[in-house]
């Protein structure tokens, strides 16, 4: 293949990583060789290869064996041209190169995966005021809160919703600057920055941005240079009246080793939750996976009471329940059968098995604490009277019941209390319950709320 017939199937790949991306990394790539399973570009600085290895490589491989060749590795080169009728290019023209790759018009921002739309996110309880705020975001028009800090535990959507906020803004005003990235990679760049000797360019460039929404923040605690080049992004765009959107695994408050100054302009716009997923969110999630897999499908049965099932029994996290769901898909498939609850028990017997797992102390300690109204603290505290201990023991109890930890396992997250205390409580619950209605009543719902 030449760089000429590169240069024609290379369009392909703007479908897969976004026009922003296609322009600042992929059409300046020029392919030097490929030959005995190795394609080999020129790019005009190490720095710029770096990057496309990690975030685009992938792409291109699949890109080029999908064109009919036959590729193992990709390669980056600066300015090196070692094969190919192309001349090696001038130092002027290598200096070019670099300058344009800093430019301004050049984005730097991570691909956007074309699946997180709006369309493609389904909204329950948990996840309608993070959703609504994104919209609301993604219009575009003013800027009413600033930050917009989207937080919550892992694969409850943050980023969906981070790239469905691209997607719109990029269909609603092309006009406006959007850059999204995560935290890690704006480390990354800030580093090569201060290694190149580009970091007025590299403020510039972050400064010059409409919109910038980054990615996993919490990376950035402890990292003392990129926090305060991050703080001085933060203040210039605010300045500017420009929006940033944020997102963490925790709430800004939680973020240990983050400045408080950041902290603290990180907390003045608004802060949204996105909650653990409940039953009815699952359960829409799954129908509309099952939507989209029936078509690809086609002719593949699910039977009645599957995706209930699923929506039950795997409450981790939306990515493992996708998985689950693609698995069971493609399974069934290859098997040619309808897809039943034996099937999905049979073939998701190992994800099934760590969902089961996933209850832990300290949630049964929080929804306890919750219920009775007491604090988490007085769970493991010293606190004997009745109003304290009773909870406890449930907490002991259901801890006992609902996860396979040992009574000394329960007893050390118990305040480092003794194996034969945690015994006496579970007993004594056991007891309570067969004289008093209102706790076994308590237990249940209590059972139930735990386990989605
Ligand atoms: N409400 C939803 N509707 C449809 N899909 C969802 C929803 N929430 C999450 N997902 C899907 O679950 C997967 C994980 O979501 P995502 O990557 O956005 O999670 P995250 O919160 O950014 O997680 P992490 O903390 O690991 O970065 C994605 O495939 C996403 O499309």
């Amino acid at each position: 293949m030449t760089n000429e017939t590169w240069g024609q199937i290379r369009e392909g790949l703007i479908n897969r990583v976004g026009k922003n991306n296609y322009v600042t990394w992929i059409e300046p790539l020029k392919l030097s060789h490929m030959k005995n399973g190795v394609a080999r570009f020129e790019v005009p600085t190490t720095f710029f290869g770096d990057w496309v290895q990690r975030n685009f490589a992938d792409h291109i491989r699949s890109h080029l064996m999908t064109a009919g060749a036959t590729i193992d590795r990709i390669e980056f080169a600066v300015g090196t041209l070692t094969a190919g009728p192309r001349p090696a290019p001038r130092p002027e023209a290598a200096k070019a190169a670099r300058v344009r790759a800093a430019s301004e018009d050049e984005l730097p921002g991570a691909p956007l995966d074309a699946r997180f739309t709006f369309d493609s996110f389904v909204v329950g309880k948990p996840n309608e005021l993070a959703h609504a705020a994104a919209r609301r975001v993604a219009e575009g028009d003013t800027v009413t809160f600033n930050p917009l800090f989207l937080y919550g535990g892992v694969g409850l959507g943050k980023t969906h919703l981070m790239h469905a906020i691209a997607h719109e803004l990029q269909a609603r005003r092309p006009d406006l600057r959007v850059l999204y990235l995560s935290a890690e990679q704006f480390m990354y760049r800030f580093i090569q920055a201060l290694r190149d000797k580009q970091v007025m360019d590299f403020k510039s460039l972050f400064r010059s941005v409409d919109v910038l929404m980054v990615d996993d923040v919490q990376f950035i605690a402890g990292k003392d240079s990129t926090q305060e080049e991050f703080f001085h992004t933060f203040n210039a765009l605010v300045d500017q009246n420009k929006q940033i959107v944020i997102s963490a695994d925790r709430a800004p408050g939680e973020i240990k080793d983050l400045e408080e100054r950041i902290r603290s302009r990180l907390q003045c716009g608004l802060v949204v939750d996105l909650h653990p997923t409940d039953y009815e969110l699952r359960l829409g999630i799954l129908q509309q996976k099952a939507d989209f897999y029936r078509e690809q499908y086609r002719g593949l049965v699910i039977a009645d009471g599957v995706l209930e099932f699923l929506a039950h029994r795997i409450t981790t996290n939306v990515r493992v329940l996708e998985g689950a769901l693609t698995r069971l898909f493609a399974f069934a498939s290859l098997v040619g059968r309808e897809i039943t609850l034996d099937l999905a028990q049979d073939c998701l017997a190992d994800i099934l098995r760590a969902s089961d797992r996933k209850l832990t102390i300290e949630e049964i300690q929080r929804k306890v604490a919750e219920h009775y109204n007491v604090r988490l603290s007085d769970m493991i505290g010293p606190k004997r009277m009745r109003t304290i201990a009773r909870p406890r023991q449930v907490a002991m109890y259901l801890a006992k019941q609902l996860t396979s930890r040992s009574l000394p396992e329960i007893g050390r997250r118990f305040g480092g209390r003794d194996h034969t205390t945690i015994m006496h409580g579970v007993r004594k619950i056991e007891e309570l319950m067969a004289i008093d209605s209102q706790l076994a009543d308590d237990l249940q719902l209590l059972k139930r709320l735990l386990q989605g």
